[in-house]
């Protein structure tokens, strides 16, 4: 690991949530480790989000708890959680007429007293956040003028502006062409923050995640280093897909590819 160890550990401890008669995440425990960085992996609709939204207190669980260092993230007011946590959601949206450096400042609010405006180090943080995302040169772009990619960068700025000591990632490589993935996933892999994002890509996980957690129908099916979750039989039973997996020759990590499958006319 890699990291200024700026990070807390996040402790999910048998956390349930339910949408009316349905659990859609079911007694499900996790553990990232100050600084580290895990991928949450799952097939669509297998309670990536749900779980990542309550671990960033947007949704109350049924049962369970969740602890960002030493503190049950429920008792921390919203401005002290905000201080430690920053969130990235999948569809950010506005209606309201922003320009990009307004959105990065936005991180800084849970560090300003009520009522103060930004003050000199906060431009001088949101600035360097839009250079860290490659957004230099962006600031005085209204939101609604930027790109689905540049946007999804824009809210990682604002999430590092906050200087969390743990962030939430939902899906960031969405819109993202492959460079612009890899290059986010190296910045969050060496913020100096401990991290939790849900991934669809696996090899991208495999690539850069210390750890991966594997939800299946809301449950944790596997845990562990990228090479023991990452294994033919589980992503069959998991995925319904035949997975060839080698090994990067540079990175050793796990590098996977899927056969076509057999489609029946
Ligand atoms: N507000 C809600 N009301 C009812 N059902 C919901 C609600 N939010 C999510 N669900 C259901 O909960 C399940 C888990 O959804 P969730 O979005 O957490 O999955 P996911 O793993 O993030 O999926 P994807 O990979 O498709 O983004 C799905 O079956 C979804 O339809």
């Amino acid at each position: 690991m890699t990291h200024l160890a700026r990070g807390e550990p996040i402790t999910v401890q048998d956390v349930s949530v339910s949408f009316g008669t349905a659990r859609v995440v079911a007694e499900a425990g996790l553990f990232v480790p100050e600084g580290s960085f895990t991928g949450l992996i799952g097939p669509n609709g297998s309670g990536k989000t749900t779980l990542l939204r309550t671990t960033a207190r947007l949704l109350a669980p049924d049962a369970g708890a969740v602890w960002i260092g030493d503190d049950v993230a429920e008792r921390l007011s919203r401005r002290e959680l905000a201080q430690r946590l920053a969130v990235v959601e999948q569809h950010a949206h506005t209606d309201v007429e922003v320009t990009a450096r307004e959105v990065v400042l936005l991180g800084r609010t849970p560090h300003r007293r009520a009522w103060k405006e930004a003050r000199g180090t906060d431009h001088e943080i949101a600035e360097h956040c839009l250079e860290r995302v490659g957004l230099t040169g962006f600031a005085d772009r209204s939101w609604h003028t930027l790109s689905g990619g540049e946007r999804q960068r824009l809210q990682l700025a604002r999430a590092l502006a906050q200087e969390p000591t743990v962030l939430v990632l939902d899906e960031p490589t969405n819109h993202l062409d492959i460079a612009h993935a890899l290059q986010l996933l190296a910045l969050a892999q060496h913020a100096g923050v401990t991290t939790l994002a849900a991934l669809h890509d696996l090899n991208l996980a495999a690539t850069f995640c210390d750890a991966l957690v594997l939800l299946d129908q809301g449950e944790v099916v596997a845990a562990g280093p990228p090479e023991e979750v990452l294994t033919p039989q589980r992503l069959a039973g998991v995925y319904g897909v035949e997975a060839v997996i080698d090994h990067h020759p540079a990175t050793g990590r796990p590098a996977i590819t899927f056969p076509p499958p057999v489609v029946s006319h």
